[in-house]
């Protein structure tokens, strides 16, 4: 048995045999062949397994998430049965005596590259298709160890060196019970789509990875970050307990579902959710948020091979307003960057990518990209109460040209005759201490702000959010984080603005009171915390945070603030 201390990214426990996820090496190198018709029959072997996974695939998507879902996989099918594609693999595999995986990659590119230069978005996506498919051939004739994560179909617990977002967002609760890596921390964006999934994650170990074997009865136990492999039958009955008790403590916070957020002193305030995609607004609902807080479109660029037009984004916009029924739906412009890539983009590598080319400055930039998501916004406002979210802003210049292009595209529309909303208010993230600071000035012209403490804490003590050796840092409480976000709140409410939190520490138990005393008027988080702040909040009285939270202010050390909110229980 082995006791791994992480960090606790996602709350419930997790029992289940390891599955170690690997990102194999998919370099081709080219070779020559003396017997051609053994490479052929290689060539032929792999493309029978693959047809064969294809089937498996195909029949068992039909059967759990329908037809529509199980058409990818017939299109797959179909290319590898197109003799347009196979014979000239074999052909050049017969004429130039090459190995059958540098002949199926060389065929399959040149039809990538053709179909990429096409004009049609549906031959565009094909060679997205053909890219899938060529990769898994390739995984038979270079005897790769690889299981895709979308195709788990068993309970596993999953290991990793690190999960990408878009790897984060294919799992399939069903078979995913939970997952555990060696780096990245609580609010790296797999850790905060595994919240929104409800799957339990521990995060940060350094050394889960090495030290478990594919097939081990492992432990995730994302409420207090412990991973145990191979635990005693002893331990394995205490977590099925403990699993046992936290879910009877999420029916018990159930009950608080439909009712409204009020402080033990009558104060009302607002708890919203963060959500990635449209399919996370079920969530919310189940969860009784009031709103959603923040709509992180980057999901909607991601995980597809070029830019979403502006009808898919409009599509996506308006379901979202409508499901929510006319409750506020904060929708974030692009926030591309940092450990969120779009590799067709193309963009230059950089030292500092979370200080660098990312969200409202390459939009800024790259006015076209922007100008058509902020139509779609548009169009989509008359669907509900659409509030629209820069992030990014550190200067008030960048807020005034982000402001003034939606200006343009908004006019523009009303020149076409297409209806938009007059009703959309504008905010900002406060995520750069830069903008914290002069938050009085950017009060006079926004309408509201939502502080990002992800980044705003990152920056303000320079420790990356996302590097467990220096987490240590990453310190919401730390006086000087308060004291940010104290000059945030007051700026807005000097003006008449309300101003609301979008970071993680939102939904932190800790810094609810502090927050509730500091005068925060929407705390937006993972929907999964939601009933559990619902529930703290009406045991606090507004007043009392208020006094707790001036103390907490003249703290020395964020240990010093722990202490002092651990002192209302007591
Ligand atoms: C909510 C935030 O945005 P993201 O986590 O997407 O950077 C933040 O920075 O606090
Ligand atoms: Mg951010």
């Amino acid at each position: 048995m082995i006791k791994i201390e992480g960090i606790a990214a996602s709350a419930g426990v997790a029992i289940a045999p390891a599955f170690k996820l690997e990102h194999p090496d998919f370099t081709v190198q080219q070779r020559s062949v003396s017997d051609v018709a053994a490479e052929v029959a290689k060539l032929n072997a792999a493309l029978d397994k693959s047809k064969a996974e294809l089937e498996a695939i195909k029949e068992r998507t039909l059967q759990e998430l329908g037809a529509k879902k199980a058409e990818i996989f017939e299109a797959h099918l179909l290319i590898l049965n197109d003799p347009e594609l196979i014979s000239p693999v074999e052909d050049m595999i017969r004429n130039e005596m090459v190995n059958a995986e540098y002949a199926l990659n060389e065929t399959a590119n040149q039809f990538i590259s053709m179909f990429e230069n096409m004009k049609s978005a549906y031959l565009q996506e094909r060679a997205a298709d053909m890219k899938d498919v060529t990769k898994r051939v390739l995984i038979h004739l270079l005897g790769l160890n690889y299981v895709n994560p979308a195709e788990i179909s068993e309970e596993v617990v999953i290991i990793a060196e690190d999960l990408t977002p878009s790897d984060t967002a294919q799992l399939n609760r069903k078979y995913v019970k939970g997952f555990t890596t060696n780096i990245g921390g609580r609010t790296s964006h797999s850790a905060i789509m595994a919240r929104s999934l409800e799957i339990p994650a521990v995060v940060g170990t350094k050394e889960v990875l090495d030290k478990v074997n594919n097939g081990d009865l492992v432990i995730v136990d994302g409420l207090d970050g412990k991973v145990i492999i191979n635990p005693t039958e002893e331990l394995v009955a205490d977590y099925r307990s403990k699993q046992q008790k936290y879910q009877l403590q999420i029916e018990e916070w159930r009950k608080l579902r439909d009712q409204a957020t009020v402080s033990a002193d009558g104060v009302h305030v607002e708890l919203a959710a963060n959500i990635g995609t449209p399919n996370d607004v079920p969530g919310v609902i189940d969860n009784g948020g009031e709103a959603v807080g923040l709509y992180r479109t980057e999901f909607l660029y991601m995980g597809r091979d070029k830019l979403p037009t502006e009808e898919i984004q409009f599509n996506a916009y308006k379901t979202v307003l409508e499901k929510m029924e006319g409750k506020p739906v904060v929708v974030r412009t692009l926030d591309i960057g940092g450990d969120k890539e779009l590799p067709y983009l193309d963009l230059p590598k950089e030292m500092n990518p979370f200080l660098g080319f990312r969200a409202v400055r390459l939009c800024l930039d790259r006015t076209d990209i922007f100008r058509t998501q902020l139509r779609a916004l548009l169009r989509a406002s008359v669907y509900g109460n659409l509030r629209i979210m820069f992030p990014m802003i550190a200067t008030l210049d960048e807020f005034r040209q982000a402001k003034a292009l939606l200006l343009e595209e908004k006019d523009k529309l009303a020149a076409e005759g297409i209806e938009v909303s007059d009703e959309i208010q504008l905010g900002i993230m406060v995520e750069i201490p830069s903008t914290a600071i002069i938050a009085d000035q950017f009060a006079k012209e926004v309408d509201f702000f939502s502080i990002g403490t992800n980044d705003l804490i990152q920056y303000t003590m320079a420790a990356d959010r996302m590097n467990e050796r220096v987490s240590y840092l990453y310190q919401p409480y730390n006086p000087a984080i308060l004291r940010l976000v104290k000059m945030v709140i007051d700026a807005a409410h000097k003006e008449g603005k309300w101003a609301g939190m979008c970071g993680e520490m939102a939904g932190d138990a800790t810094a609810i009171p502090l927050l509730l005393g500091l005068g925060l008027d929407e705390f937006s988080m993972s929907a999964t915390s939601i009933l559990p702040a619902r529930s703290q909040i009406s045991k606090l009285s507004k007043a009392d945070m208020a006094e707790l939270a001036a103390k907490a202010l003249t703290m020395q050390t964020a240990a010093q603030v722990v202490e002092l909110v651990k002192s209302i229980d007591a």
